[in-house]
C-alpha cells in the first residue's frame, strides 16, 4: 500500500513473548527483506513499513500507550489461536487462566486480549477518537470472536470500571472479520545467508515466503484506514464464507500433511504432498468431505481452490516444515477438522478421509514424549493416555478429552470406529499399509 504512493501510514510492532524480532529490527531502522520463493517469485524487495517494534513482555506500557494514542488506528494482532486464551468448554474468555487473571487484576498486561482491553480503556480515558481491532488469525469469525474476548475482560473489571468501557466499546470501535492466506515458514539460517548473498547486507529479520497472498476484510472500519485494496486486499461482507473454505480445505489438508508426514518422516509439507497417497487422501478428503459441507464464497471454483492448494503445498523451495504446521494440533483440528466430520456425520456420511487425519494426529500425540510435543495441551494429553499406545486404548482415551471432543461427537460409534479403523493401520502397517487403503478408496 506504501508502495502505491500513500506515505501517511506506518506500524508500531509488538512482539509477545519473545523480544527477538524487536531486537532484530531496531538495529535496521525496522526494515526488513520478504524473498518470495516458487514459480511467479517477485525479486526480493524491502519493506519499510514497520517504524518502530516494541516487545510487549518488556514494556508493556508502551504497548497500552500505543493502543490508546490518537494517531493510532487500527490494531491488528496475529497471536495463533492459544494467543486468545479461550475457554474451549464456553468459547469465550479463560477466566480461570493465571495469566488473564493478573491482567484484570490490574498489572500492565501481558496477554494480547489484556493489552488490548487496556489499551483501549486507556483510549477512551484520554478521549481518542474510534479505531479499528482486526484479527488475522486462522480462527472462524476472527473479529466476532475478539470482540467477545475483550467485551468478557471489560465486562470482568470492576463495576466502575466495566460498565464505561463497555459502552464505550460499542460506540467507538469495530472488529472486522478478515481471512489472510500466505504460506510464511519459518526463516531458517540457509534463509538469512541467501539473502544476505543476494542483497549484499545482512537481514536478521528477513521473511521468506510464497508468491500467492490473499487477504480478504470485511468493510467494517470505525475510523480511518490505509487503502489496502490498492495493494490487491479484497474488501467483503462474505469474510465467514472465505475463511470456511481456506479452514476446511487449505488448512484441513495442510493438518493431513503435517501428521501423515510425520508418521512417514517426511520433514517438510512438499515431501509429504509429493506422496501419491498422501496428494488423494488430501484430494479426497476436500472433495468427499469437506466441500459438501461448505458454502463457498461468490466467484471461488471449489474444484481449482483444491487444485491450487496442493499445488502451493508442492512448492519445493519453502520448506514448510511438517513439525511446525503439525504444532498446537489441540488447538487446530477441531476448527480445520472436526467442524467436516461434524457436518458429514449430521448429514448421514462418513467423514472417511478426515477421520484419516484425526486419527494421524491422536497417533502422533501417542508417539511423541509429552516434553516433545509442540501444544499448549501437551500435558493433559498425555495425563488422558493409557499406557498401552494401540488404537483401542488410545482412540477412546483421546476421545474423552472434553477441551477438543465434545461428549457427542465423542460417543458417535462411526466416527469411533473410522478413528480406531485408520489409527490401526498407520500403527502397524506404517506407510506401506497406509498407501494400500488409501488407495484401495
Ligand atoms: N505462517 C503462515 O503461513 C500463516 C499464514 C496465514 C495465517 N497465519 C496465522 O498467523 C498466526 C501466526 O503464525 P506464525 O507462522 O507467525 O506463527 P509463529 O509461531 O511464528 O508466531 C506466533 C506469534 O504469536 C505469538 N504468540 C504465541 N503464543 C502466544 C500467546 N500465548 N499469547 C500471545 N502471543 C502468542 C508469538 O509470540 C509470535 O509472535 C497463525 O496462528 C495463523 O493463524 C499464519
Ligand atoms: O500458522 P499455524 O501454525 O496456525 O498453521 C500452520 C499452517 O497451516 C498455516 O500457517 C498456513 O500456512 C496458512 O494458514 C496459509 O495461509
Amino acid at each position: 500500500m506504501l508502495a502505491s504512493g500513500d506515505s501517511n501510514w506506518g506500524i508500531t510492532g509488538v512482539t509477545q513473548r519473545s523480544d527477538t524480532v524487536a531486537r532484530q529490527l531496531a538495529p535496521q531502522d525496522g526494515l526488513f527483506t520478504v524473498t518470495e520463493r516458487g514459480s511467479g517469485a517477485a525479486p526480493l524487495r524491502v519493506v519499510s513499513s514497520i517504524v518502530e517494534a516494541i516487545s510487549g513482555r518488556d514494556n508493556p506500557a508502551a504497548v497500552v500507550d500505543r493502543i490508546a494514542a490518537d494517531a493510532t488506528k487500527v490494531v491488528t494482532l496475529t497471536v495463533t489461536e492459544k494467543g486468545y486464551r479461550i475457554d474451549p468448554r464456553t468459547g469465550s474468555l479463560n477466566m480461570g487462566d493465571d495469566q488473564v487473571q493478573a491482567d484484570l487484576a490490574g498489572r500492565a498486561p501481558q496477554t494480547a486480549i489484556g493489552q488490548i482491553a487496556r489499551g483501549l480503556q486507556q483510549r477512551a480515558r484520554a478521549g481518542a477518537g474510534p479505531v479499528t481491532v482486526v484479527s488475522c488469525d486462522n480462527l472462524p469469525g476472527n473479529g466476532d470472536l475478539t470482540r467477545n474476548l475483550v467485551r468478557a475482560f471489560a465486562a470482568a473489571l470492576a463495576a466502575g470500571e466495566a460498565e464505561p468501557l463497555l459502552a464505550w466499546l460499542d460506540a467507538n470501535v469495530t472488529f472486522p472479520n478478515t481471512m489472510v492466506d500466505r504460506m510464511v515458514p519459518v526463516t531458517t539460517a540457509g534463509d538469512l545467508d541467501a539473502v544476505e548473498r543476494e542483497l549484499g547486507l545482512r537481514d536478521e529479520a528477513a521473511v521468506v515466503a510464497e508468491p500467492f497472498m490473499q487477504w480478504v476484510i470485511e468493510d467494517n472500519f470505525a475510523g480511518d484506514r490505509p487503502r489496502w485494496e490498492d495493494a490487491g486486499a479484497l474488501f467483503s461482507s462474505d469474510v465467514a464464507a472465505w475463511e470456511a473454505a481456506k479452514l476446511r480445505l487449505l488448512n484441513a489438508s495442510h493438518s493431513m500433511l503435517a501428521y501423515l508426514g510425520l508418521a512417514a518422516g517426511k520433514a517438510t509439507i512438499s515431501d509429504a504432498v509429493g506422496e501419491d497417497a498422501f496428494l488423494t487422501a488430501c484430494r479426497r478428503m476436500m472433495a468427499e468431505d469437506a466441500l459438501p459441507t461448505i458454502s463457498l464464497p461468490g466467484g471461488l471454483d471449489g474444484q481449482k481452490y483444491c487444485a491450487q492448494v496442493l499445488s502451493r503445498f508442492a512448492n519445493p523451495a519453502l520448506g514448510h516444515t511438517t513439525a511446525k504446521v503439525g504444532s498446537d494440533g489441540s488447538q487446530k483440528i477441531g476448527l480445520r477438522l472436526l467442524s467436516t466430520v461434524r457436518g458429514n456425520l449430521d448429514a448421514g456420511r462418513e467423514p472417511r478421509w478426515a477421520a484419516l487425519a484425526v486419527a494421524a494426529w491422536m497417533r502422533h500425540v501417542a508417539a511423541t514424549p509429552a516434553a516433545e510435543l509442540n501444544d499448549p495441551l501437551a500435558e493433559e494429553l498425555h495425563a488422558a493416555l493409557p499406557a498401552a499406545r494401540d488404537a483401542d486404548a488410545v482412540v477412546p482415551a483421546l476421545l474423552g478429552c472434553r477441551s477438543i471432543f465434545d461428549a457427542e461427537l465423542a460417543a458417535d460409534t462411526r466416527f469411533a470406529g473410522l478413528l480406531t479403523h485408520w489409527y490401526r493401520i498407520i500403527d502397524t502397517h506404517g506407510l506401506d499399509g497406509l498407501r494400500k487403503e488409501i488407495n484401495h478408496g
